[in-house]
């Protein structure tokens, strides 16, 4: 499995945002995209994921099967700044919308809303509504999103923002799981997340992007 980039430039209102930005990943991989605020991180990332549409460049999925005619956002589970969950729903509920709505894709299965909740360390608070929990408790349920339904491809977007050292370390290990069990990562962080088989993509706005090596 591969996800490549190939001389992407995106665009925001009047704005180029970035130019000839191309990377490729197999399966295992993560990209780590570092550089100051509003250097395109976010951008670059929602272009990946289908949900803004790039100036110029293509993504390209490479599935067992081949160049995948599936848009890269349909094999990817996108992590955005908000929780993407419902407050007044309680968790379990948005859990099981999120599990039903997404479904699983061929070559893996979702864990259930029980065994997500105890893989973020939060078992036993399911059944409260998501609008009562801390930040950091919200957090690591938006987390628990991405193991209810699989995906290939993890795209996320300051993961362990709200989040303290010990679920720090426990998003490292998730995402270290996902690595070994063959998925793909990139992700835009200003902290060192601490994880192996890295590259880091550090985005310099408009003048273009320099390689590095992390973990
Ligand atoms: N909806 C929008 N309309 C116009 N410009 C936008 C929009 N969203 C973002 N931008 C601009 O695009 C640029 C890149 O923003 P982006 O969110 O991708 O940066 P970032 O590297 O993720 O920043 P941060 O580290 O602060 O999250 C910024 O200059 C920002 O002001």
């Amino acid at each position: 499995m591969h996800l490549s980039a190939e001389n992407l430039a995106a665009r925001r209102g009047e704005d180029l945002i970035f130019t000839n930005v191309s990377f490729d990943l197999s399966s295992g991989d993560a990209l780590i995209l570092t550089g100051r605020n509003g250097s395109g991180k976010s951008t670059l990332l929602r272009v990946v994921a289908g949900l803004l549409r790039q100036e110029k460049g293509r993504v390209v999925f490479t599935d067992s099967k081949g160049e995948s005619d599936r848009p890269a956002g349909e094999a990817s589970h996108y992590l955005g700044h908000r929780n993407a969950m419902k407050s007044e729903l309680t968790v379990a509920e948005n859990l099981a919308f999120w599990k039903t709505f997404l479904g699983d894709m061929a070559g893996g299965s979702g864990l259930n809303i029980d065994e997500a909740a105890e893989a973020v360390g939060l078992a036993g608070i399911t059944h409260l509504p998501f609008g009562y929990l801390s930040a950091g408790q919200q957090r690591r349920f938006a987390f628990a999103k991405l193991l209810v339904a699989y995906r290939p491809i993890w795209i996320l977007d300051e993961p362990t923002a709200a989040l303290d050292a010990a679920a720090d370390r426990l998003f490292v290990d998730l995402i270290s799981s996902h690595q070994k069990s063959g998925g793909i990562v990139l992700a835009a962080t200003h902290q060192a997340l601490g994880l192996t088989n890295v590259r880091e993509m550090r985005m310099t706005g408009f003048a273009g992007v320099g390689e590095g090596v992390w973990g």
